[in-house]
């Protein structure tokens, strides 16, 4: 997509991106000043040490916390702009979840689930909409168990298929394959792939995991805060390398 002025217009943005917690000499900049564009169809890697503000990058981008300074845009809409009914809705209906966790409400079934933040949104669920992910997740026969009734594999697709419902422009991963098994975690990392390529989403996945990193079409290395590096579709010798590098400048 281009604008009037031929720039790219990103689905996802950040400019001059800053948080700093705390003041004085005990004060934390735990983002400092990350300028970025996640294009369609676009599947990102985040990487770096522990501390270097990878969570804290990605609660920005899910409006779940605000900047210091700096901004970011949304297709285009600046989330300070939103008032909380805004980011609330942008939230439900443009941006997908997926947590290490699976964060699954446990009296549900696998279908009630999936279809939340449908309901929370007062929106009737498409039933063709629902199979044609369900399918494609592989969860047809598990739709009315709840989620102490499925495997760490079927819980976290359930999770990937809550998030791909409501088709969203943005899918945000935090470590989604960190608590699966390695078949389960090549397995969710290929229907990320997929929903990139095929779907469209643009994919922002922080992860420790070098493998997991050659899914991504990029990977971004951050280090205190900062960007230090990109690789395009590296291999996993490449992303381990360049991991151990940001963790020699710690
Ligand atoms: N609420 C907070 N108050 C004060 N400092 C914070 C807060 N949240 C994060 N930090 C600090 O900001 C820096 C970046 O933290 P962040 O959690 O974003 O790193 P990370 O790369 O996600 O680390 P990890 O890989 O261990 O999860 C760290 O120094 C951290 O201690």
């Amino acid at each position: 997509m281009n604008t009037p002025t031929g720039q790219r217009s990103s689905t996802l943005r950040t400019v001059d991106l800053v948080r700093r917690y705390g003041v004085g000499e005990t004060a934390v900049t735990a983002v400092a000043g990350v300028s970025l564009g996640f294009e369609p169809a676009q599947f990102t890697a985040i990487m770096g040490p522990s501390g270097s503000g990878k969570s804290t990058l990605m609660n920005l981008l899910a409006g779940l916390d605000t900047p210091t300074s700096g901004s970011v845009l949304v297709e285009g809409q600046d989330l300070a702009r939103l008032d909380d009914r805004g980011l609330t809705r942008l939230r439900r209906e443009r941006i997908g979840f997926v947590f290490q966790a699976f964060n699954l409400l446990p009296a549900l079934t696998a279908e009630q689930n999936i279809l939340l933040p449908l309901r929370l949104a007062g929106q009737r669920p498409d039933r063709d909409r629902l199979d044609e992910v369900v399918r494609s997740l592989r969860l047809g026969d598990r739709l009315g168990h709840r989620p102490t009734e499925l495997s760490g594999g079927q819980q976290q697709r359930v999770a990937l298929a809550r998030a791909l419902l409501t088709r969203p422009a943005v899918l945000l991963a935090d470590e989604p394959t960190g608590a699966l098994d390695v078949t389960n975690g090549r397995e969710l990392l290929e229907r990320l792939r997929t929903a990139s390529s095929e779907l469209g989403r643009t994919i922002v996945m922080v992860t420790h995991d070098p493998v997991a990193a050659t899914y991504a079409d990029r990977v971004l290395l951050m280090s205190d805060g900062a960007l230090h590096g990109t690789l395009e579709h590296p291999t996993a010798e490449q992303v381990l390398a360049a991991v151990a590098r940001a963790e020699s400048r710690c």
